[in-house]
This record gives C-alpha cells, structure tokens and sequence, in this order.
C-alpha cells in the first residue's frame, strides 16, 4: 500500500558540503502492518519520513499511497492520509492552545474552516470518548493549554491528533524518545492499541531495539540510505538484533 520507488535525495547539491542521502531507494510497506525502521544517527530515517510526509521533497522517485501517486502533493494535502507523531513533544501541537482547540484543529486536518466553525464544539464528544481511552484523565482537562501538560500527556494527545482521521499511513518517529521508561512504556502501549482498533499501517522509527521487535511486524535496518537488514520481526531476537547491530555499526542503542 505504501511503495516508494527509484528514490534519491541529497542536502546541498553540488557544494562541497553535499550530502547523498538516497541514492535508488525502494520500499514497499503492507496494509495493516507496523514496520520499525532502526539505524545509526544520521543514515536518513527522519529525512525518509520528511519525504514521505511531504515536509521536504524528492530530488527523484515516486511515493504511492494505496495506488495513489503523492509525490507531488503538498505537505497539508498529504496530511490527510498521513498523520505523524515527532520525538519532540511540542511538535505537531500548539503549546498555547487548548486540549480542546488542538483536537479541533486536528479533525478539520485537510478541509477549509473558519475559526468560528473551528471552536464549534460539535464533537466534543467524540474528543470526550478517544481522551478517555487515553485512560490519562485529559477528557477533564479539555480547556487547559497544552504547555501545561506533561511530555507523556502531550505525546499521547499528539497521538489521538494524528489517528482521529483514521490515517492509511502513521509515522511515528521516536514518539516515545524524550519520555522516562514508564512513561515509554505507557506511550507505547496507548500507541499499539490505537494502531490495532484503528486497523492503521505504522512505520516507527526507534533507537530501542526491544520496542522496534515488541511493536513491529517487520524490521528495516538503515544505513547510508540503503536498507541493510529487512525481517520479519518474529524471525530475529533481541540479542541477535543487537549483535547484528553492533556488527554493523560497531556501537550500541539498546
Ligand atoms: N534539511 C537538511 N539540510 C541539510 N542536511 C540535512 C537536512 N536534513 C537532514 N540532513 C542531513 O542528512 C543526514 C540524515 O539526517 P536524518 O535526520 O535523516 O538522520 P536520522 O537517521 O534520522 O538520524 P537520527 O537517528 O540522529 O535522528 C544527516 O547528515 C543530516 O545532517
């Protein structure tokens, strides 16, 4: 459903600086699957999902989206079949808006409104029910400022953003990086049982081994644009995964 093919990107073209990033990169993701893409710092997993999100564009390649060629669709239009979740808690949120605006603003995601329409609060039970799935007690928090909120609070409201349009593509890029252990795992957890009502196609990006095999079909390890390592996630354990990593990289992110 996802196929991205013949893709190629580089930073600074024809500086000294110049980056190649992607040089003929192909990719095919399922329906209904949840691939984890791992990797050293640097081989091009964000620059992977700013192409696919449309954030930046392609110097070459074609990005399908169920048989739909998106490419060349902007970044908002895109934003109706994709939604993201950044490492960054305060990414894809406004801090000085409500827990009420922010969904708002997030389920006219793709359409025209005026602001009038916008704080028209028609589907505040719809908001009430997805918060209280949260199970977080944000359902009685609906008219304090996001700046507020806890990281874990804002990630997981960040992720109700990004799937109350029923997405076919969810990009979560180390949603759960900035967070403590506990508040990891919580996220996590929230994160795989959206995925799994919603039936919603997942590519995460993640620097822990143990949550890339728990919550993923299928790994893609990255290096250099290319990718090195594509399996099945039942196939491979914790230990060999790491070990290959190592092999790989010669460094560790467990
Ligand atoms: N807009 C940009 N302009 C110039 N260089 C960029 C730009 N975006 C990314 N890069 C460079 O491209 C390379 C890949 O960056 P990218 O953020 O995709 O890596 P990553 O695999 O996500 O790394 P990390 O694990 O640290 O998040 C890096 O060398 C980065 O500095």
């Amino acid at each position: 459903m996802l196929k991205i093919t013949n893709l190629c990107k580089s930073f600074n073209s024809n500086t000294d600086n110049q980056i190649n990033i992607f040089n003929n990169f192909n990719l095919e993701v399922e329906t209904n699957t949840s691939t984890a893409i791992i990797g050293p710092n640097g081989c091009g997993k964000t620059t992977l999902f700013n192409i696919i999100g449309g954030n930046i564009l392609a110097d070459q390649g074609n990005i399908f989206l169920k048989e739909k060629n998106i490419s060349k669709l902007k970044e908002e239009e895109r934003a109706k079949y994709i939604g993201r979740v950044y490492q960054n808690p305060s990414m894809g949120i406004s801090s000085s808006l409500t827990i009420l605006e922010n969904l708002s603003l997030a389920n006219k995601k793709g359409e025209k409104f005026t602001l009038k329409k916008l704080l028209k609060k028609e589907n505040i039970d719809k908001y009430i029910e997805l918060l209280k799935d949260l199970s977080l007690g944000l359902e009685k928090k609906l008219d304090t400022k996001v700046k507020f909120l806890s990281g874990g609070q804002r990630q997981a409201l960040s992720l109700i953003m990004a799937t109350m349009k029923y997405p076919d593509l969810l990009l979560l890029d180390e949603h759960t990086a900035a967070l403590d252990p506990k508040t990891s795992n919580l996220i996590m957890e929230k994160t795989k049982k959206l995925i799994e009502k919603y039936s919603i196609t997942t590519i995460m990006i993640s620097h822990n081994i143990k949550d890339a095999l728990k919550y993923s079909d299928r790994i893609i390890m990255l290096n250099g644009g290319q990718i090195v390592l594509d399996k099945p996630s039942a196939d491979i354990d914790e230990k060999e995964l790491i070990q290959i990593y190592i092999r790989k990289f010669e460094q560790i992110v467990a």
